[in-house]
């Protein structure tokens, strides 16, 4: 195939199941709860432990393909999202399982299920079980491959777009205008008075979970401008000091790259005033309740109990690594905003 001749780097390519499906395949093997994912590269002689959630690494996914009636043509699909620490480039391909119209159409999921012995789950849930180097992937293969299906036309010209062997960039052969991957900044911050932490919950939020607050950038905006608009309309408060924290590529809803900070307020400004189109609601929590939380962060188990009002987002999430910092480092020094 021409698109990977003399590279020897198509060695791992993982299947990923179209847009806001799955990307990951659950063996059999195991009792429901418990998580094995099929990794067909890792299969033999794998020192994994079993209950590790896992990618799909196809090694011969060209003969399985041709197994399902398909030319390997589609293999051209992929995108470059990242490399072993053997300097084995990793591809992603969409299968375009669920769409009728895909070229795809005939490939069967029960079929690619019962090959690989497995089930094929949702990204979202898929995200938080696995390991971060594999979350990371996934992340970057979902937001990937999204951007490609939804700009295959050039907005000038009307042309189809045509995607380079590596997958970060497309061109419109007709004007050469050159589509690079698009990211969105998005703040999230944590809000604190000093021994509270601010905690909101949107309407879209699974049930129970609470989280820091977040916003999208807007054009001409600085990040420190960001966080203070963001704060001032979903809660109206205004920002005394303001510090960095990390960042997350983040797949949802699309591709952002997640800015966290911590932001504090001063003492006997606090009063909040929701802001109920954006929010359902927002409190402060003391530390013990957000440290009780954390310790026993499974929904689950809370429902079981009832002692626990609310949930936080889970350890892959950099909303959980803000709210763990805080109740860590309560007294990290922060920086004027
Ligand atoms: N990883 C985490 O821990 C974590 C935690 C909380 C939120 N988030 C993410 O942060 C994102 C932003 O938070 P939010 O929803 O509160 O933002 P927000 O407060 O800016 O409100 C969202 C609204 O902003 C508008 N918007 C402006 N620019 C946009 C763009 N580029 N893309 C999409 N919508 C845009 C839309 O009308 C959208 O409905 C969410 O999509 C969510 O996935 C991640
Ligand atoms: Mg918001």
């Amino acid at each position: 195939m021409s698109l990977y001749c003399g590279t020897a780097c198509r060695r791992k390519i993982f299947w990923c199941y179209r847009l806001l499906s799955t990307y990951v395949t659950k063996t059999r093997i195991c009792q429901a709860r418990i998580l094995e994912w099929v990794a067909v590269s890792f299969s033999r002689g794998s020192s994994r432990s079993r209950d590790q959630t896992r990618i799909a690494y196809i090694a011969e996914l060209e003969r399985l393909l041709s197994k399902f009636g398909q030319d390997s043509q589609i293999l051209e699909d992929s995108v470059l999202i990242g490399c072993s620490e053997e300097q084995e480039a990793w591809f992603a391909l969409d299968l375009g399982l669920n769409s009728s119209s895909s070229i795809n159409a005939s490939l069967q999921k029960a079929e690619i299920e019962t090959a690989l012995q497995g089930s094929f789950i949702k990204l979202t849930k898929a995200l938080f079980e696995l390991n971060v180097k594999d979350a990371s992937l996934l992340s970057t293969a979902q937001a990937l491959l999204r951007w490609h299906d939804a700009h295959q036309f050039c907005s000038r010209s009307g042309q189809p777009t045509k995607k380079n062997v590596s997958g970060s960039k497309r061109v419109c052969p007709s004007n050469n205008i050159i589509y690079y991957p698009q990211v969105a900044p998005v703040v999230i911050t944590l809000v604190s008075d000093g021994t509270r932490c601010l905690l909101v919950r949107q309407s879209s939020f699974p049930k129970g979970m609470y989280s820091a607050l977040a916003g999208f950038c807007d054009i001409g905006e600085s990040l420190e401008e960001t966080v203070r608009r963001e704060i001032a309309e979903e809660v109206g408060l205004e920002v005394d000091r303001l510090h960095y924290s990390a960042s997350q590529h983040w797949p949802f809803p699309n591709s952002t790259l997640m800015i966290a900070c911590h932001a504090t307020v001063k003492p006997g400004q606090t009063e909040l005033q929701v802001n109920l189109r954006e929010l359902e609601a927002a409190a402060w929590f003391s530390r013990d309740e957000v440290a009780t939380v954390l310790r026993r962060n499974n929904p689950s188990n809370q429902q079981q109990s009832g002692a626990v009002p609310f949930w936080l987002p889970p350890k892959l999430a950099i909303a959980h690594q803000l709210i763990k910092e805080w109740v860590e480092k309560p007294t990290c020094s922060p920086l004027p905003a």
